[in-house]
């Protein structure tokens, strides 16, 4: 669509006509705009009057000149001309399909094609459906399809940067004051060759990339004229992602992986029986019935096919009947009639209300052809912007004329690539010129403050959200369901745990078979039974702490996806994951317990020894995921198990006595788990002292001719104390808490804070 800068100021003088004279609005103002969003809900689409402050359905504007960033059409001063209106069914049954571009009741070649923001006020003919309550509205639906509220999505001036690595190297602009938009009811590809700039750009608008490290990026980005920050958590939330890598739930099935993200996702109203339906039908319009209870799969596990699972990926988003759908080359990897189907499911959802917006690479004819828009990237700067079918004159009157029976997607493509940036531009592609935006509902100034400091953007969106999804308990139960399918499935990690934890303990227990019940009367026997001790507690914290420290990362992909998609909470995910590993440790605890137990025939109670290594375990894993938190690639996880491990051992007393430690180290003792594991497990086991000690005549005596019990000197060499014991239980639950409760935070902050 063609917005020149006459068309931005009737865009601002449509604002202001809509939102009174005073911009920002105040909160009073919103109130009264939310009394007559319910008027008109009661007033059963009839809009002749026009109603200003309504939500407007964009049309899908027509025109054969002024482009959008045609050079004619920015550099003349003219007035818009009025729109032609088309009501939604009409409109509706035109898109059906792949676009034909034969509706022929639209003025071509003189309307001007209009901006579609939601400020414009225009009475498009919505149905009362439209614009009911969307939670009612979807609760009510069992149809994927149903008629949505949609969004536009405006930008200017989006630049990103890549700094030089020093003052030699030039900046690089990865995108060069881009603009354009995403009105509702449409569908937009970007296209360009590749490094051009097109997954940059989605990412950008999808609040997917932000300033960091030596990319630095500006943008003036507006959702309904609302001027937003991309990455806030509150406009992500807004917009359903389809990224390039699936990110999928490896033993959940397409089926599963849909019905997930719809019960989460929709209104906790919706009956169950409508659920099953609504997925069935995605199923269905995806072509995914005959793999819908096959395992999505992943490098470990055999599961559907590449395109299946992009497939899925895509249902899984639009089964909750987004405002706004990006998708990042959702054709990549599947076959022509997998393309054309998934493109025709796109057109569907712009039908219904969305606006989609899309990369893609080298379309064939038809689906070209079935796009409503373009934005075509070239060495990231817009080389052309506007309407599907304005792209042959575009072209030709740019001296690069479409070929007869030439794909205009090849053709287009080649003329990106075969000419120089400069031809290009000599070529008048690239439009220039500056191109407003109106002023913007909001802003996150002062005077765009409530009373409680909250911006009026963020009042916007919250209000605009639904907040009737399900709560913490449908999500934990969800994601608890979720994890116990994983375990079950996922038969080679858990066989592998648990098979490690088997081969070991029989290892450790054969070779200190029967030494815990030898008599404590020589060094040897006692210094055997002190190693056995301190094998098991190892054992315990290498066996659990390691696949705790790569779970986080391993699944966090999946974890961003579907927090950014509003599936759940961090505390619902956090407590599912949580509940599942306490569950698992103890049943691994429990295995390698019973067996060194009685092979080595420990003298300390059962259940005291099971507890305090479980405690151990637990402790130690709640260091691992912390740290697993804290990171985001699951090969550095490998690489910093050292410094999960070697500082514990090193400071828990048994390679070196604390009192030997330099003072100024010496206080990270207090920080290691099985520091205190060890003096728990060392009373239980030798508390009671060496009734037979030595009695070969070698005796220990102190420096007053005392006679030393062995054993409490091993007591003693490691700082454990039988009258300490409660206060090491009770730092070792404080220690677990503080792990715990930190890794909550940071899990919290990145989530909220970082994509
Ligand atoms: N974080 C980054 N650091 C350095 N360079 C980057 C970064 N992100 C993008 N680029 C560069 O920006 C350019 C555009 O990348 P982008 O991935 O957006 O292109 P694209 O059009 O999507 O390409 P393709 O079609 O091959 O996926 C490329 O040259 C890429 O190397």
């Amino acid at each position: 669509m063609a917005v020149t800068e006459a068309e931005d100021q009737e865009m601002a003088t449509k604002t202001t006509q809509t939102e009174t004279t005073d911009s920002p609005r105040t909160p009073e103002k919103k109130k009264s705009i939310k009394k007559k969003k319910s008027k008109k809900n009661l007033d059963n689409g009839d809009d002749e009057n026009g109603d200003e402050n309504r939500p407007t359905t964009p049309k899908k504007k027509k025109s054969k000149k002024k482009l959008y960033g045609n050079d004619a059409a920015e550099s003349e001063e003219e007035k818009p001309k009025p729109k032609k209106k088309k009501s939604m069914k009409q409109k509706s049954s035109h898109k059906d399909g792949m676009d034909d571009g034969s509706s022929e009741d639209v003025d071509r070649t003189n309307n001007q094609e209009q901006p579609s923001t939601a400020m414009s006020t225009s009475g498009e003919g919505r149905s009362s459906a439209y614009t009911r309550k969307k939670s009612s509205m979807l609760a009510v639906s069992d149809d994927p399809f149903a008629l949505r509220e949609g969004k536009t999505l405006l930008w200017r001036n989006v630049n990103m940067v890549l700094k030089g690595k020093n003052e030699n190297e030039p900046d690089r602009m990865l995108l060069n004051n881009v603009w354009g938009e995403v009105p509702e009811q449409q569908t937009t590809a970007i296209m360009g060759p590749s490094g051009a700039g097109k997954t940059s750009l989605l990412n950008v608008l999808a609040g997917r990339a932000k300033t960091r490290g030596r990319i630095s990026i500006t943008s003036d980005v507006r959702l309904n004229n609302f001027a937003v920050d991309p990455t806030n958590i509150n406009v992500r939330k807004h917009i359903a992602f389809v990224a390039q890598d699936d990110s999928l739930q490896t033993t959940s099935t397409p089926r599963e992986a849909i019905y997930f993200s719809a019960k989460l996702r929709l209104p906790r109203t919706t009956p169950q029986k409508n659920l099953d339906k609504l997925v069935k039908k995605m199923l269905a319009e995806l072509g995914l019935e005959s793999c819908a209870d096959t395992f999505v799969g992943g490098q470990l596990l055999k599961g559907i096919s590449g395109g299946e699972r992009k497939r899925t990926s895509v249902g899984v988003e639009l089964v909750v009947r987004p405002a706004m759908v990006f998708l990042d080359e959702p054709t990549s990897g599947l076959d022509s009639f997998s393309a054309i189907q998934l493109c025709q499911v796109l057109k569907k959802v712009a039908n219904a209300g969305s606006s989609v917006l899309f990369t893609i690479h080298q379309p064939a004819s038809e689906i070209f052809n079935a796009f409503d828009r373009l934005i075509l990237m070239n060495k990231g700067r817009v080389m052309f912007q506007g309407l599907v079918e304005d792209v042959p004159s575009y072209f030709k009157e740019h001296n690069h004329p479409l070929p007869k029976k030439y794909n205009p997607a090849d053709w287009i493509m080649n003329v990106a690539q075969a000419n120089s940036i400069k031809q290009l531009d000599d070529d008048g592609f690239f439009p220039k010129g500056e191109r407003m935006l109106p002023e913007p509902y909001t802003t996150d100034g002062v005077e765009g403050k409530d009373e409680l400091g909250i911006t009026l953007t963020e009042h916007h969106l919250a209000e605009d959200f639904d907040d009737s999804t399900p709560g913490i308990f449908t999500q934990l139960s969800m994601l608890s369901n979720r994890e116990i399918k994983n375990i079950r499935r996922d038969t080679a990690a858990v066989g592998g745990r648990f098979g490690l934890t088997i081969f070991l303990s029989l290892l450790v227990g054969l070779i200190f078979k029967d030494v815990g019940g030898q008599p404590r009367d020589t060094v040897s026997n006692l210094n055997s039974q002190f190693g056995a001790l301190i094998m098991v507690l190892l054992m315990s914290m290498f066996g659990t702490a390691q696949p705790a420290l790569l779970a986080f990362p391993e699944e966090r992909p999946v974890f961003l996806r579907e927090y950014s998609t509003s599936h759940y909470s961090v505390i619902a995910y956090f407590m599912s994951r949580f509940c599942m590993e306490a569950f698992i440790t103890a049943l691994q605890i429990l295995v390698q317990v019973i067996i060194t137990y009685f092979l080595i025939g420990f003298q300390s109670n059962f259940i005291m020894l099971y507890v305090a290594v479980y405690s151990l375990a637990m402790s130690s894993t709640a260091l691992a995921v912390l740290l697993g938190c804290s990171i985001e690639d699951p090969k550095l996880g490998q690489e910093m198990l050292p410094i999960l491990f070697v500082p514990q051992m090193l400071f828990a007393g048994f390679f070196v006595a604390p009192k030997l430690i330099p003072v100024w180290l010496r206080w990270a003792q207090y920080l290691c788990t099985l520091t205190y594991a060890v003096r728990i497990a060392l009373v239980e086991e030798f508390g009671d002292g060496c009734p037979a000690f030595y009695p070969n005549g070698t005796v220990i005596e102190d420096e007053a001719g005392q006679v030393v019990d062995p054993c409490y000197n091993l007591l003693d060499n490691v700082g454990a104390d039988s009258d300490d014991t409660w206060w090491n239980w009770l730092v070792l639950v404080a220690l677990f808490a503080a792990f715990r409760l930190t890794a909550l935070f940071v899990l919290q902050r990145k989530a909220t804070k970082f994509f």
